[in-house]
């Protein structure tokens, strides 16, 4: 078989970090940030650690702060529902060599991280946080193990890393895939023996908007949806497993097949998403005589490198694909989770390949964590604030109630979603809801040795290969075929991948010149859009495959429209910051001691919200703190602060909601910050709303 390892850890060093020997100037956000549930040696950071007026020049200064006072969020049955942990990794020999510094400091027993973007800006965030020394087996038992009893008793839990490349995302994913599938597998045989729960494994990659089999020869695999709006991914091999060896084999077998290139950062870069699904099933009535049928399932996501989506500069017709589509995946995971959580009648499962085969694992009883991977080299600090924003933003979207997750239990019924067995025919009319016998969670009595002990026999042959979904052209049952040589392999990228004419994408390149036009068409042809997409139901189209291979042929006029839309907005952002700023120069020159604060807050929100709102429109969220400094804030000491949404969403337009009077804590950045902020906001658009049919 053909293997490619990872290497992990070996260029590693044990550089001490500059910035964490300096003093510590982070901000003042230990008042207001409510306290954290986390690990048991977490503790708040303490001390007063407010920017020193001396730090801060004279006049009005905006400044951001991701928000993200909301730690806790949705808990049920004790463990939550979406949970949040951010990883650092250690610098590398690499980055030592190029005397890269680690930016990144995270105090001892805190849930808060500050990253040293210069000596004098800092960005605080609040997080679980796992430091460089936390192991694999760390993550592993405090954010996978809480939740895999939870899968006998019908829980669909994902587990994904989100990164740029280089960060950690595949270092800290490969391990738990196996950790899990082991403590299932004594839970088969333990806690849950002679009940008749079986364990399967499958494993697949989301490259480029298509779905291959990583443990099937790369083989491609289609989405369809039955009559009751369950996705299933047909020809999906499926292979019951009984031993740890054999899903070792599986998981290398698996990750030597997935796509993968060279970056910059990382010479084994995932260019895919490679999701790996344990799945306990089980027949009727325990016993094997009946089909086995879902009761729950642990996925494992390693998320393809998060700055492939924001980057629209690369020419190349390959890796602009692959950007295209991690941004519309990574977006559209934001948007479904917001969705869930607010009380939204349409949760746009289908933005994404990634949201349509996750659908199942974030309605009804589900559970999700999250790990946000940074790296701690100031080379990367651009990335890192990226994906610290995009957790923010995850957080602080999931904050809210999740009714509509529980709403949704209703449509989800406890069928496998993703999998259908090759001899079930459709529609079925018996969910396994009915027919299912309760089993009852048993957390407490999951305490079995946390080290691998046995090694079971015949690993190689302790596993059913079956086929699920429909069947799509032969189907070798034969076990013999999963020990032959990937079709596609490591840089196989097939040319049927990407089956796009060249040219029209060169012709539809847009000019500069013409934004006025490019405006004009990006509202008619999105208004067309929206109209379409109100008059179509969920069930209006059974056969995703069909509809996305449509879009598909329109790959190069989705692109360019993409990159039509991302100018137009990036020019209407810039224009706003231009007012903006022109605005509060004229008040900060306007300003008079003795004026209240309450005054010169509302003089400041009413001009933000007349010359923003008037040119920017709409949702989303990210939250913009802006200080200043007067010599008449006397009541808040030398700082007055409030802030003031900006809601961002689809299509690229934003309206900016001043909270009046609303004191908060601050970090202090220079004015220009606003421009990177916006300008990862951009890198967070879309690629438009493509998804002709979504
Ligand atoms: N916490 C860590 N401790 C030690 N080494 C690490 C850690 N995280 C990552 N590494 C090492 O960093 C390198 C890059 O990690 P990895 O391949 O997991 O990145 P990635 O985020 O998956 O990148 P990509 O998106 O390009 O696939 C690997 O050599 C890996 O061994």
């Amino acid at each position: 078989m053909h293997h490619h390892h990872r290497q992990y850890s070996d260029h590693f060093t044990d550089s001490p970090s500059k910035w964490l020997q300096s003093p510590c100037l982070s901000h003042s956000q230990s008042s207001t940030v409510p306290p954290i549930a986390s690990r048991s040696s977490s503790m708040r950071r303490n001390g007063d650690d407010r920017v020193s007026p001396s730090e801060l020049s004279p006049g009005l200064k905006i400044c951001f702060v991701f928000r993200s006072p909301y730690i806790s969020l949705l808990s049920f049955n004790n463990y939550q529902i979406f949970r949040i942990q951010v990883r650092k990794r250690p610098l590398n020999k690499k980055e030592f060599a190029k005397k890269e510094e680690d930016i990144i400091a995270i105090e001892p027993h805190s849930n808060a991280l500050t990253v040293h973007e210069t000596k004098l800006q800092r960005h605080n965030f609040f997080y679980a946080v796992l430091n460089e020394d936390v192991s694999n087996d760390e993550v592993y038992f405090e954010k996978v193990e809480p939740i895999v009893p939870l899968i006998f008793n019908r829980t669909k839990a994902t587990c994904f890393a989100y990164g740029q490349t280089g960060s950690g995302k595949t270092y800290t994913m490969q391990p738990l895939p196996l950790k899990a599938s082991q403590d299932i597998l004594r839970l088969t045989l333990d806690t849950y023996r002679n009940q008749g729960f079986q364990l399967f494994v499958s494993f697949f990659e989301i490259y480029g908007g298509k779905l291959f089999d990583l443990l099937n020869d790369r083989k491609k695999l289609c989405m369809r949806e039955d009559g009751k709006q369950q996705v299933c991914i047909v020809g999906l091999q499926e292979y019951r497993v009984s031993n740890v060896e054999t899903v070792r084999e599986f998981i290398e077998k698996g990750n030597s097949t997935r796509s993968t290139g060279t970056t910059g950062a990382n010479e084994e870069s995932s260019r895919s998403h490679a999701i790996l699904q344990l799945c306990v099933k089980r027949s009727a009535d325990g016993t094997e005589t009946k089909p086995a049928r879902l009761v729950g399932k642990l996925s494992f996501i390693d998320l393809a490198g998060s700055e492939r989506g924001a980057d629209t500069t690369d020419n190349d017709k390959q890796t602009r694909m692959e950007g295209a589509e991690i941004n519309k995946s990574l977006l559209a995971l934001k948007e479904c989770i917001r969705a869930l959580d607010s009380d939204q009648g349409h949760i746009p499962f289908r933005g994404s390949k990634l949201t349509e085969v996750l659908r199942d694992s974030f309605v009804g009883d589900s559970r999700t964590v999250m790990i946000s991977c940074i790296s701690p080299s100031s080379g990367s600090c651009e990335h890192t604030l990226n994906t610290l924003r995009y957790a923010d933003r995850v957080k602080s979207l999931s904050k809210g109630g999740g009714s509509k997750r529980h709403q949704l239990t209703s449509l989800s019924n406890l069928r496998d979603s993703t999998t259908m067995p090759l001899s079930s025919s459709l529609p079925n009319d018996t969910t396994f809801e009915d027919d299912m016998t309760y089993v009852p969670t048993e957390q407490s009595s999951f305490g079995w040795s946390k080290q691998i002990t046995e090694r079971e026999p015949s690993a190689k042959m302790n596993a059913d290969r079956i086929p699920s979904g429909r069947a799509e052209g032969n189907f070798s049952t034969s076990v013999s075929n999963y020990y032959k040589a990937p079709i596609g392999g490591r840089n196989g990228i097939g040319k049927d991948d990407f089956d796009y004419p060249e040219q029209t994408y060169e012709q539809a390149k847009p000019s500069r010149g013409n934004s006025k036009k490019v405006e004009t068409y990006q509202q008619s042809a999105l208004e067309e859009k929206r109209k379409i997409g109100s008059q179509m139901k969920w069930t209006d189209i059974p056969d995703i495959e069909a509809m996305n291979s449509h879009s598909e042929d329109d790959l190069n006029a989705v692109l360019q429209e993409e990159e039509d839309l991302v100018t137009a907005h990036r020019r209407q952002v810039e224009h706003t910051i231009d007012i903006v700023r022109e605005e509060m120069n004229l008040l900060v020159q306007a300003d008079q001691p003795g004026n209240p604060i309450d005054d010169y807050i509302c003089k400041l929100n009413a001009i933000l919200s007349q010359k923003a709102a008037g040119i920017l429109q709409l949702q989303a969220h990210c939250s913009i703190y802006y200080t200043f400094k007067a010599a008449n804030f006397h009541d808040l000491g030398p700082f007055g602060c409030c802030f003031m949404d900006i809601f961002i969403t689809f299509p690229f337009s934003c309206h900016l909601q001043p909270k009046v009077g609303q004191m908060a804590h601050f970090s202090l950045l220079a004015l220009q910050d606003i421009n990177i902020l916006m300008n990862s906001i951009g890198s967070y658009l879309p690629p438009s709303p493509t998804a002709k049919g979504s």
